[in-house]
């Protein structure tokens, strides 16, 4: 099945010289979330704007549901809501009156059933005659994404939906998203919040200085790339890590009353787990718990673009 979007070597350089995208290839699958992620000056709200055609690209090629963002920028822009990381509204206008004003701009025939679905599912239709001047934060960025989906996009581009939102708010944006992928929407998502690319996004895409880093499922990505950690609880503390367990590499609590390890479920040799707890009995150590986590979205993120600035 072709992406709903797909880019190819993408490029822009802007007036100065500097080149924000290094040769973008990134495919899309209808239906997904995707998370694009990136340190500050990555070049992914360049990519966005390239996009949605606010950006000329300088090389390369995309297209939205097969149409070419350059040379057939009114059809590919027709698929496409963007929610842009800065929140301008007009302060005066009533809520319903913005949604409806940016379906006009697309050139659709008025639709008053399909506003009124569309604000009663973000929780905005008793605030439809309200002045968005009067409205929260969290209720603005509501507005973007009501103005964003009225033309019946099938692409929804997020960029930074929930900066500066507070958790409660976030949560409820999550869900807003999940809600419009339930019913086909595309959603890309840029974030600095690793977490929430951690609870919503199907697949990953990571940008650093212009270029991917890589694309994967977000379920594969943390079980390759993540580390497991094996929290050992004992019956009775010991002051030191016994000799016998030195080559485990164990950590020891401050309290020395747990021991970390540290493992790698993709190891050759397994996890080593079978033999660490067999060498604990044989040193007359008792357990008292066992827990396991697993390395977060963050820091695989973490490690990946510091090892790309290296
Ligand atoms: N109009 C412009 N002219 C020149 N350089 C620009 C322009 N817009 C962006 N840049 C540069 O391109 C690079 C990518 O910017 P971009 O806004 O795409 O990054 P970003 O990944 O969205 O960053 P952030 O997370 O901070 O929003 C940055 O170094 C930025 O300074």
């Amino acid at each position: 099945m072709a992406s709903i979007v797909e880019v190819e070597g993408l490029q822009k350089t802007y007036d100065g010289g500097f080149e924000a995208l290094r040769g973008v290839s990134l495919g899309i699958e209808e239906g997904e979330i995707l998370a694009l992620l990136g340190p500050n000056g990555a070049g992914k709200t360049t990519l966005i704007s390239a996009l949605c055609g606010i950006t000329t690209p300088t090389g390369g090629t995309a297209r939205v549901g097969g149409h070419d963002i350059v040379s057939e920028y009114r059809k590919a822009r027709a698929m496409i809501g963007l929610v842009p990381q800065e929140v301008a509204l007009e302060p005066f206008e009533k809520v319903i009156n913005t949604v409806r004003f940016s379906r006009g701009l697309f050139g659709k025939s008025r639709d008053e059933a399909l506003i009124e679905k569309l604000l009663r599912q973000l929780s905005l239709w008793d605030k439809r005659n309200s002045r968005t001047r009067e409205l929260s934060g969290g209720m603005k960025r509501r507005v973007l994404i009501a103005k964003a989906l009225v033309h019946e996009p099938k692409v929804l581009f997020l960029d930074e939906p929930t900066a500066g939102v507070d958790v409660e708010l976030r949560r409820d944006m999550w869900r807003v998203v999940e809600g419009l992928k339930a019913e086909g929407v595309t959603i890309i998502l840029t974030t600095h919040y690793i977490e929430e690319a951690e609870a919503i996004a199907d697949r990953v895409a990571v940008i650093n200085r212009g270029e991917i880093l890589l694309v994967e499922d977000k379920i594969d990505l943390m079980r390759r790339m993540g580390r497991k950690t094996l929290r050992i609880d004992l019956s009775t503390p010991i002051d030191a890590v016994p000799e016998g367990l030195a080559h485990y590499d164990l950590e020891l609590s401050p309290e020395g009353d747990a021991l970390s390890y540290h493992y790698d479920t993709r190891g050759q040799d397994g996890t080593g787990i079978t033999r660490l707890l067999q060498a604990l009995a044989a040193e007359g150590l008792t357990l008292r718990d066992v827990h396991t986590s697993q390395s977060s979205l963050e820091e695989i993120f973490v490690g990946l673009v510091k090892e790309d600035a290296a």
